[in-house]
């Protein structure tokens, strides 16, 4: 890993246009650099607001070339209420530039297991590997129990070290069915970045990011082998920390 990064904004809107300018600037160096693609995986939670708010409003911001993913998903169909695809797709999608093709969804009519298989060949073929896919940035939330993508704590899936893609069918929260990318595929990604914002989180971030009694929790087992970490906070959530954090000023470039 690279070094991780705690960064608290004064605001979720201050968080929200510096994620998007970051999103932007690693678009770029993705796509400058030779890649054909700039590959982005989403999270649910509060993170589909702050995106369908901040991305449009970048000045042409081009996703022509933009391939998105999903860093986990739950196995309904795209019209529920509670399907992230479907969040995204009402909120974001028609709003920017992103071809229906790039987009990589899981098959929400299949039984979950076979949805996860399903979902990891799509995400192979796309990134032609039969290796780890290597996303440019996943963006990660994280639930007040320390879970992140369906990786929740005590779970077995947390010791998974041979899928990229997992089914999971007991997750405590619901919808039961889910499909996630497990802590291998997370950690090979360039860079990773957390948002999480609100007192509520102030407890389980302390924990995450300082310590604490027991084992780790599911995002703190989220360290990149080589890429960037960021943690992006509002002051709320970052209110109990006590170890350095870096409050950048509006416009700061990440
Ligand atoms: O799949 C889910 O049940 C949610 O998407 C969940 O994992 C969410 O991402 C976190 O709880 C963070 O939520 P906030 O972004 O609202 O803090």
């Amino acid at each position: 890993m690279s070094g991780r990064r705690v960064l608290v904004f004064s605001s979720v809107g201050e968080l929200g246009s510096s994620l998007a300018q970051l999103l932007s600037s690693r678009a770029e160096k993705a796509l400058s650099s030779g890649g054909s693609c700039f590959s982005l995986g989403l999270s649910g939670g509060s993170l589909v607001s702050i995106l369908s708010k901040e991305l449009p409003a970048v000045p042409n911001l081009d996703c022509s070339k933009w391939l998105i993913g999903f860093c986990d998903e739950r196995l309904v169909p795209f019209s529920d209420p509670e399907s992230t695809y479907g969040l995204y797709k009402n909120q974001l999608f028609g709003k920017i530039n992103i071809p229906e093709e790039r987009i990589l969804a899981i098959d929400p009519s299949l039984p979950v297991k076979e949805c996860a298989e399903d979902y990891a060949s799509k995400l192979s073929k796309a990134f032609s590997t039969e290796k780890i896919p290597v996303f440019d940035v996943l963006l990660l939330g994280m639930g007040p129990d320390g879970h992140t993508c369906s990786l929740f704590p005590d779970h077995p899936l947390l010791q998974e070290r041979q899928k990229t893609v997992a089914p999971i069918s007991d997750s405590p929260k619901p919808p039961p069915q889910r499909v996630t990318m497990t802590l291998p595929m997370v950690n090979a990604a360039r860079c990773v970045v957390f948002v999480s914002t609100g007192g509520s989180k102030a407890p389980v971030l302390k924990h995450v990011l300082e310590g604490g009694e027991g084992p780790a929790l599911p995002a703190a087992l989220v360290s990149p082998d080589q890429g960037e970490l960021f943690w992006l906070l509002d002051e709320p959530a970052a209110a109990s920390l006590t170890s350095p954090v870096e409050r950048p000023g509006p416009g700061a470039k990440l």
